[in-house]
């Protein structure tokens, strides 16, 4: 079988402008520092990186700016969506030099990737509208028979954590209903649920990532913290539409303020 491409998905860093600042007691820069380093010694190196949202906490263009230094010394493409936390016009701004990409379909390998926006502004919830799912539809229609990624920031499942059903895809109905008239689609990738999520949907996998930073503890039925280490995933893309995915946890031991309540 032919050589795979190798995907490394980074998802809710949570950056802030000042880079020794902290969330819940972990400094999310060093503790991000510690997975690029990580990635890094790959082997082989990844073909490219998906950055699935919540890259910034405070949506800053120097939160971005921070960002893109701390990953342009791995020379890899990099494409990125956004989530609940980031600013748009900002990403816009500053993560579009050099090998990071604003593009939002594309194609690489044997596969095709399509970004989406589920982000509504001044909410923690997620939603994908009208234009977002018709540019799906219409994309997936000129792809063709091209093994196909979806990416977006929220998941379109409940994980079975109340305070995190909350603000999951609030519309997952209507991606099913357009995903359902496109075979070639194999896989979802979301971050939001700072944990590790597989769930399987007609001849769909669907995958969630730990985040870079905190973890929340799965199946809690109010916000808790959970200990498990800061992670990311790597998947290995073969062109018969073949895949294999892992997730990769740091050896960063974070710090963390475990009696926290939601931030
Ligand atoms: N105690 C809480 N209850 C509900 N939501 C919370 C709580 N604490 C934080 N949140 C929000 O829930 C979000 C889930 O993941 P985010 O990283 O998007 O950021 C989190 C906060 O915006």
């Amino acid at each position: 079988m032919m050589s795979p491409l190798h995907v490394v998905q980074l998802t809710d860093m949570h950056l802030f402008a000042d880079e020794r600042r902290q969330l819940l007691g972990l400094p999310t820069q060093e503790s991000f520092q510690t997975i690029v380093r990580q990635v890094a010694q790959l082997q082989p190196q990844p073909d490219l990186l998906l950055l699935t949202g919540d890259l910034s906490q405070d949506g800053k263009p120097e939160s971005y700016a921070l960002l893109q230094s701390m990953l342009a010394p791995l020379g890899i493409p990099t494409y990125w969506l956004p989530g609940n936390h980031d600013r748009l016009p900002e990403m816009e701004q500053v993560l579009t030099k050099g090998l990071m990409s604003a593009q939002k379909s594309f194609r690489a390998g044997g596969w095709h990737f399509l970004l989406l926006n589920s982000q509504v502004t001044g909410c923690v919830h997620g939603h994908l509208s009208a234009t977002s799912l018709e540019w799906l539809d219409e994309q997936l229609e000129t792809v063709g028979a091209v093994p196909t990624l979806i990416g977006l920031h929220h998941p379109p499942f409940v994980v079975g954590s109340d305070w995190l059903d909350s603000s999951t895809l609030r519309n997952p109905e209507a991606l099913f209903a357009v995903l359902d008239r496109h075979p070639q689609v194999k896989l979802v990738l979301f971050g939001h649920i700072h944990q590790d999520y597989s769930q399987a949907r007609h001849g769909v996998q669907y995958l969630g990532t730990p985040s870079t930073c905190i973890q929340f503890e799965p199946g809690s039925a109010d916000f808790a913290l959970d200990e498990e280490k800061p992670g990311f995933r790597i998947l290995h893309l073969y062109d018969d539409a073949d895949w294999w995915t892992t997730v990769k946890r740091s050896s960063y031991v974070p710090q963390l303020d475990l009696a926290a309540t939601g931030y």
